[in-house]
């Protein structure tokens, strides 16, 4: 059987940053430890003035195909996963494709080109089609190109402002990757459900709590969905689990039920009876309501034990460093999660060849997506390539007034002239609307 997987990463953050706890907080009139002890956030990426879904997904492509040497022949699919896209028929992969055929030789004339959404799991989803595509043997050879890209912004004064983030995450899906395998076996936990949504808005109606608790029931669906096919999970089978992390405080309540799942009739359950009892099992109780108190007495004692703390630094807390940097990027926000736990593997030395991930997305709307990824023996060189920290580095600081502005800029509803922040230089960039208020693109040395 082929392998297929993911091949090579890169990533795109928008070129400004808003420090959460030090300039967002305080203007809202909020404790700082919100953002670093609750949400898990530091700062945000936000995209400049010049800066859109396509010029972050195209830049991230091209710092993928130039780094793997390619040319348009050899990609036969682009596809973007998108929440934030701004026309309603042509889709965000006919603009990349138009700008990276700026800078290249050749076309991408015979590359079927598409759009996924399904909120923030459309990533994963453009996966699954590469990966389908490339199995059934339709590929004739060539790559295909996944980018996820989006501008998470939202309403001024909801209480997703704490939360936003923009970049992208270009992904290239190939047989014999040199960075994951995908597995076979998948699960999916997925209802009709009215937590988050944008019906012809801009912007998202969000109801914050419940988006929570949605991501929580369907991740749990989709683990149990997944085990029925690929077998019973351990906390020890992964060297790390990325989640889809809107917010690293989402991931610490995942992976608090992740590991009760996981350990459940194991000896790890047997090891911390003595020390917090056993898990209350729903038999046990005359009603729900019991039974769910237990369970949270259960949990409150299992996050404060050796064991779950030790499990947890050493395979979710890898995973959340780069997004309590840059926020939710919504697509590819569970394709940062994975490029971060990896990153640190390497800067641990980590002999990560032949290891396990755990991959857990989410879309709201709702739908949980659970599959297992194997580790290349090529996966060093791979991550090593990957340019994270000099992006992050090179961010420019705004200030909450600049934050307002940019804010505008991206509001689609609103017509303002703002200075950019920076200057673009070996890049794409937007120039403005054509006459059939298409956006449009050049490439900038
Ligand atoms: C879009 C998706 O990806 S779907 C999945 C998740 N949903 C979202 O991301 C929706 C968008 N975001 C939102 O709606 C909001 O930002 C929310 C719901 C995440 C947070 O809402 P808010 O009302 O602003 O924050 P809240 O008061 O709940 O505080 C956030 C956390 O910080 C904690 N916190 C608040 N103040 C402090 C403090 N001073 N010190 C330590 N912790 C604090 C809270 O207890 C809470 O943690 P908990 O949930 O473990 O109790």
């Amino acid at each position: 059987m082929t392998s297929v997987g993911i091949d090579a990463i890169e990533i795109r953050t928008g070129k400004l940053f808003l420090d959460l706890p030090n300039t967002f907080a305080p203007v809202k009139g909020e404790d700082p430890e919100k953002y670093t002890k609750g949400l898990g956030l530091y700062t945000s990426s936000f995209p400049d003035v010049y800066e859109d879904i396509v010029t972050m997904g195209a830049n991230a492509a091209k710092s993928l195909m130039d780094r793997k040497g390619l040319e348009p022949e050899d990609i036969g699919r682009i596809d973007v996963a998108t929440e934030s896209a701004f026309d309603n028929s042509k889709p965000v992969s006919t603009y990349i494709a138009g700008c990276l055929e700026q800078v290249y030789d050749g076309d991408f004339r015979h590359a079927n080109k598409g759009e996924r959404k399904f909120a923030c799991i459309a990533g994963t989803q453009s996966l699954d089609d590469a990966y389908n595509w490339i199995k059934a043997g339709r590929n004739r050879g060539r790559a295909a190109l996944v980018i996820a890209t989006d501008t998470a912004l939202y309403e001024r004064g909801d209480p997703g402002e704490a939360t936003q983030g923009a970049g992208a995450v270009a992904m290239l899906i190939d047989e014999d990757p040199d960075l994951v395998e995908l597995s076979t076996e998948q699960g999916y936990g997925s209802m009709d459900e009215t937590d988050f949504l944008k019906p012809n808005q801009q912007f998202p109606s969000v109801d914050g709590k419940r988006s929570m608790q949605v991501y929580l029931a369907r991740m749990r669906e989709a683990l149990e969905d997944y085990e029925s096919v690929a077998g019973r999970t351990h906390p020890a089978d992964f060297e790390y689990i990325p989640f889809h992390t809107p917010f690293p405080g989402m991931v610490r309540k995942a992976a608090l039920l992740g590991f009760r799942h996981m350990s459940r009739d194991t000896e790890i359950e047997d090891e911390l009876a003595d020390e917090i009892g056993r898990q209350p099992r729903e038999a046990d109780f005359e009603t729900w309501d019991d039974y769910e108190e237990a369970i949270r007495g259960y949990m409150d004692d299992l996050k404060t034990t050796e064991q779950y703390r030790d499990w947890y630094d050493r395979v979710i807390d890898p995973t959340i460093d780069i997004s309590s940097r840059v926020g939710n990027w919504y697509t590819g926000s569970v394709h940062i999660a994975r490029l971060s736990a990896l990153k640190i593997a390497a800067e641990e030395g980590k002999e990560m060849a032949g290891k396990k991930l755990l991959v857990g997305s989410y879309g709201s709307g709702a739908q949980a997506e659970i599959h297992a990824e194997t580790v290349q023996d090529t996966w060093l060189d791979e991550i090593d390539a990957v340019d994270v920290d000099s992006q992050l580095e090179d961010r420019t600081e705004i200030t909450f007034d600049d934050y307002e502005l940019i804010h505008d800029v991206h509001n689609h509803e609103k017509e303002i002239e703002v200075e950019e922040f920076t200057q673009p230089e070996g890049e794409f960039v937007f120039t403005g609307w054509g006459r059939m208020n298409e956006r449009r693109y050049e490439y900038v040395e």
